[in-house]
């Protein structure tokens, strides 16, 4: 039987005194599944991420993970959140930064020790970064620093990966190859990922999560057109993996253009 490495059951959760941004979400993920989670912008895919992380507690529902509460059962996430701008004098190479994936498993103010820098090493390799372990990470191009902080993440040795838009500041040609990657991690270890990119989606992930507030669709895909619609409540074009595809931005519904 399959592991279920992630349970929310009847989660709603809100900011302050605010209308409630997830809604009676239920959702099971198995271990080794490959979740994209797409939704309109404000739908609420970060916040499910921070109640994972234990960043926000819902007012209502259980989360589990690994059987465990959040509290108990975050060491087992690693998360790699949306890439941002750099400041190009940041002193800071590319092991030092996967260095800090190993913080978490160290007592306050020990050293980094041996079995850290095999695991720097070995996680670099795995990204594909192990030559450039020693370069500046501030030279580095986006597709390549989204590498590093993957490696980052791994090197706590998680069980659940959690990526928010691992390919949004990274060019359409290197975009691919951040997708083959995560297929070829999937085979360890379990992801969920939040993306606007509808056709790589389609493409790469085992289930698909489509969320608004509530979770409208949690299924295998190819996606419907209905699925698509219903969560982002607008007329959607085309889906297919290296088409240009769009949600058409007619009625109040954000435009997302993907080519
Ligand atoms: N710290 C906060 N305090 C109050 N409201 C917040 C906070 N963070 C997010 N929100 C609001 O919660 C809603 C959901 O935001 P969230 O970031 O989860 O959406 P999202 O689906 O990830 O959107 P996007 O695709 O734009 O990243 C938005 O309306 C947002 O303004």
């Amino acid at each position: 039987m399959k592991t279920e490495v992630i349970n929310l059951s009847n989660v709603w959760a809100k900011y302050n005194q605010k209308d409630s941004i997830l809604e009676d979400i239920n959702l099971t993920i198995y271990e080794r599944d490959f979740v994209g989670l797409i939704g309109p912008n404000g739908g609420g895919k970060t916040t499910l991420f921070k109640v994972l992380l234990g960043l926000m507690k819902p007012y209502q529902g259980t989360v589990k993970i690994l059987g465990h509460t959040v509290s108990k059962g975050r060491r087992y996430i690693g998360y790699v959140p949306q890439l941002v701008e750099l400041d190009r004098e940041f002193p800071v190479r590319v092991a030092d930064v996967v260095r800090m994936g190993r913080l978490g498993k160290r007592r306050l103010l020990q050293r980094y020790n041996s079995k850290d820098e095999i695991i720097v090493n070995r996680t670099l390799e795995q990204v594909g970064m192990l030559e450039l372990r020693d370069r500046p990470i501030a030279e580095l191009s986006g597709g390549q620093r989204q590498r590093v902080y993957i490696a980052r993440a791994l090197a706590s040795e998680p069980r659940i990966l959690l990526l928010d838009e691992p390919t949004a500041s990274v060019d359409p040609q290197r975009q691919t190859s951040i997708y083959e990657l995560l297929k070829e991690l999937n085979q360890l270890i379990t992801i969920v990922m939040i993306s606007h990119d509808i056709g790589a989606i389609s493409a790469y992930v085992k289930t698909v999560g489509c969320l608004n507030h509530r979770l409208f669709f949690h299924g295998n895909p190819p996606l419907s057109t209905e699925a698509i619609e219903q969560t982002y409540q607008c007329p959607v074009d085309l889906i297919a993996h290296g088409v240009p595809h769009r949600v058409l931005s007619n009625h109040d519904c954000p435009l997302h253009y993907h080519e």
